[in-house]
């Protein structure tokens, strides 16, 4: 459980008895200060992830001083004491809590702790039931002869509160169960949770009507289950997940397993979820891991893990419990997507349309598995709306593959010395203007190509794999030539000599021969990748390459009006406008005459765009052709390039997807066929007259 310790120092802090005494019970106040907001207000002071950081501290030192192990420790005790507005009711069976696995080493671990206290031999294969792990709050649902009586929540594990008139809600919470086969007093077990697009909803309708709005779906469901009026917890969107029972020894026998157990309540109607399953051996619950970690952007509902419990009925009771846990299950629990750290600084980035980015340099912290050191943070309105400062404690959160975020935290406590954030009203590259449009919530920079930043910037971006693509040259080696003063614009690129590269640090002869033939090679390219490259604000790949086959030579595009731009599929009057004012700057002008000039430059393209429009409104455009027999103006070879060229496809043999046959004389077998199946038959004239 490395990185995970409260202290720099992997090891449990070393000192005096009386020093370990007083730190247990400093971490042991702050995490029931935690545990009062999160179990009884339903609203989190911290991160679940600083929770669990203070808590893994405490228990390395408790570790270390066993002796000072107090009974009522967070480690020795479930969850937060029951609130008294609803009637107590003392759990027949305690609700306990999991332990908890980080790293493939504490599964492991986990299972040679199984086979040990187990007493099984090496050589023995272990089952394991393997669930999701919901994040929502423990139930406890108790039917009797059928019927459903009541349901209590976990509480302290002990003694919970009756919220019957509220899971009652819950709709695919079964009141009845199906089937005879049930004990006559039969308790489950399972999570009630709130999907997350319900949740947003539901959120989104509290803050409309100026009521509490809940940090997640976990506290959202917590927090509902325990409203007064049940009126209110049948109108928000409850879910359950039944995920075990309490079951006597009758059943317990009969059924020996645990995922057995979870086919008959599913049978007697209970939701499962359909994600649970069984796998062998820790290599199996470390499969099942990756597999559900892959899948958790996109379930619908919040989980935190995937938790194991060992298949085996007879096993598990071999295997018994430890302070507030079963020994024969443990939570393997997913990195934290959202992390506490500090903000050490705001930073500014000129992007190539002079874009005026503010990026926040963060404390270094493990965030949804990587490390995340710097994060955008948009523009100005963002950081006013967020109220972000330098020096401020912040939470990070990155979930999936999505760019990590910076979010404000309410625990922040700021100094009267802390200064807001402010745009500088000159750019810090090259000391232009920086303005804001109407209506925009970017600021920019004015330089323009003057700008190095800006140039650099739109340089990287003409090289760009999806632009015109030059192999090999990197993005600080376009740095280094802005710098030399070498590159101006995207055509200079073309004008770099053998001499100057290899007068660079770190270019030897291969590396520039090799840049200069890329340089060569991407001269051959396509006029959507040219448009593309150059970096036109608001014009991306598609765009580019509307435009190429509307405007198959630059000058036209070049001189085009708003209007005629605007003919163009998806050009709306901002990138009409945005292509127009490309086009007004003499230096842009000059950038791409030079480029395409066959005296200069010289890029070309294949000139597909004429017969790509043509393609589009002939009436062969998708239409497929079978030929058969001898045409006399035409090989087939001919023929077929006619078709294909007005945007037709040609197939060898006649089926109901024919569209059309074309005859020539003598024609066979084919000829019949399409006669059968009712296909145009075309002569070779109707062909020509086609064309
Ligand atoms: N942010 C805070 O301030 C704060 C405070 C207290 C606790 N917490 C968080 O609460 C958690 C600790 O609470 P805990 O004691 O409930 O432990 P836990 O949530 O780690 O594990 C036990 C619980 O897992 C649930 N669970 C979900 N799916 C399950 C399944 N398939 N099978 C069995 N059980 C399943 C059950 O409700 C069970 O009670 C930690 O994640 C901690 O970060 C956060
Ligand atoms: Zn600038």
């Amino acid at each position: 459980m490395a990185n995970l310790s409260l202290f720099d120092s992997e090891e449990p802090p070393q000192g005096s008895a009386s020093d370990a005494a007083r730190q247990i019970e400093a971490l042991t106040a702050q995490l029931r200060h935690w545990e009062h907001a999160y179990y009884v207000l339903d609203a989190p002071l911290v991160p679940d992830s600083e929770y669990d950081r203070v808590y893994q501290a405490l228990l390395a030192l408790e570790s270390a001083h066993p002796e000072l192990v107090r009974p009522d420790s967070p480690t020795q005790r479930v969850g937060g004491a029951p609130v008294s507005a609803f009637e107590q009711v003392t759990h027949r069976v305690p609700m306990l809590s999991l332990g908890n696995a980080f790293e493939d080493d504490d599964v492991h671990a986990f299972e040679r702790r199984v086979r040990d206290f187990g007493d099984l031999p090496p050589t023995q294969t272990i089952q394991y039931a393997v669930d999701p792990k919901f994040d929502g709050l423990a139930i406890s649902i108790v039917y009797e002869h059928g019927v459903f009586v009541r349901a209590i929540t976990r509480g302290d594990g002990t003694t919970g509160e009756d919220v019957s008139s509220n899971v009652k809600t819950i709709k695919n919470l079964p009141l009845k169960l199906q089937g005879k086969e049930f004990p006559p007093i039969l308790e489950v077990r399972g999570e009630i949770l709130m999907n997350k697009a319900d949740f947003a909803a539901m959120n989104a309708r509290q803050a409309d009507a100026g009521l509490k709005v809940f940090a997640n779906p976990r506290n959202a469901a917590a927090g509902t289950i325990r409203q007064l009026d049940p009126r209110v917890a049948a109108a928000r969107p409850l879910r359950f997940f039944c995920y075990g029972a309490v079951i006597d020894r009758e059943f317990s026998q009969r059924l020996q397993t645990q995922s057995a157990m979870m086919n008959w309540l599913k049978a007697l109607g209970f939701p499962v979820s359909n994600l649970s399953q069984t796998a062998i051996g820790a290599e199996g619950l470390l499969a099942y891991y990756r597999d559900i970690g892959r899948q958790r952007a996109s379930l619908p509902f919040e989980i935190d893990g995937v938790v194991y419990k060992v298949d085996s009925f007879a096993l598990q009771e071999n295997l018994g419990f430890v302070a507030k846990a079963p020994r024969f299950a443990i939570a393997h629990k997913f990195p934290p997507d959202e992390v506490l750290t500090t903000l050490q600084n705001i930073e500014v980035q000129v992007g190539r349309t002079g874009s005026i980015t503010p990026v926040a340099k963060l404390e270094p912290v493990k965030v949804g598995g990587v490390v995340v050191s710097s994060a955008t943070l948009h523009n100005l309105d963002e950081i006013q709306r967020k109220d972000l400062r330098v020096g401020d404690r912040v939470i990070v959160r990155r979930a999936g593959d999505v760019i990590p975020e910076v979010l404000p935290f309410d625990g922040n406590v700021r100094g009267a010395d802390s200064i807001a954030f402010v745009m500088p009203d000159h750019c810090p590259v090259c000391g232009s203007a920086v303005v804001k449009e109407e209506g925009e919530a970017v600021h920019r920079c004015t330089g323009g190509l003057v700008c190095r930043s800006q140039l650099t910037q739109s340089i990287i971006h003409f090289a760009h794999r999806k632009a015109v693509d030059v192999d090999g040259l990197g993005d600080k080696l376009i740095e280094v030539l802005v710098d030399k003063g070498w590159v101006r614009s995207p055509a200079d690129l073309y004008r770099l000599t053998y001499e100057q590269l290899i007068s660079l640090e770190r270019m030897g002869e291969k590396s520039v021969r090799n840049l200069l033939d890329a340089l060569e090679q991407s001269k051959s390219t396509t006029l959507a990748r040219l448009y593309f490259g150059l970096g036109i604000r608001h014009v991306g790949e598609a765009t580019a390459r509307d435009l190429a086959s509307a405007f198959p030579v630059p000058a036209q595009l070049m001189d085009a009006t708003e209007e005629a731009l605007m003919e163009v599929n998806d050009v709306g009057p901002v990138v009409a406008r945005s292509i127009v004012q490309f086009f007004r700057s003499a230096d842009n002008r000059k950038v791409v005459e030079d480029l395409v000039n066959p005296e200069g430059i010289g890029m070309r393209w294949p000139v597909v765009s004429q017969e790509s429009a043509l393609a589009a409104d002939h009436a062969f455009a998708g239409k497929t052709f079978v030929l058969t027999g001898t045409l006399s103006a035409y090989s087939r070879d001919e023929a077929a390039a006619i078709i294909l060229e007005r945007g037709g496809k040609v197939s060898g043999s006649v089926s109901k997807k024919t569209d059309f046959v074309l005859a020539g004389e003598s024609a066979g077998s084919k000829l019949q066929k399409a006669g059968q199946l009712g296909v145009t038959i075309l002569s070779e004239s109707q062909f020509q007259s086609m064309i």
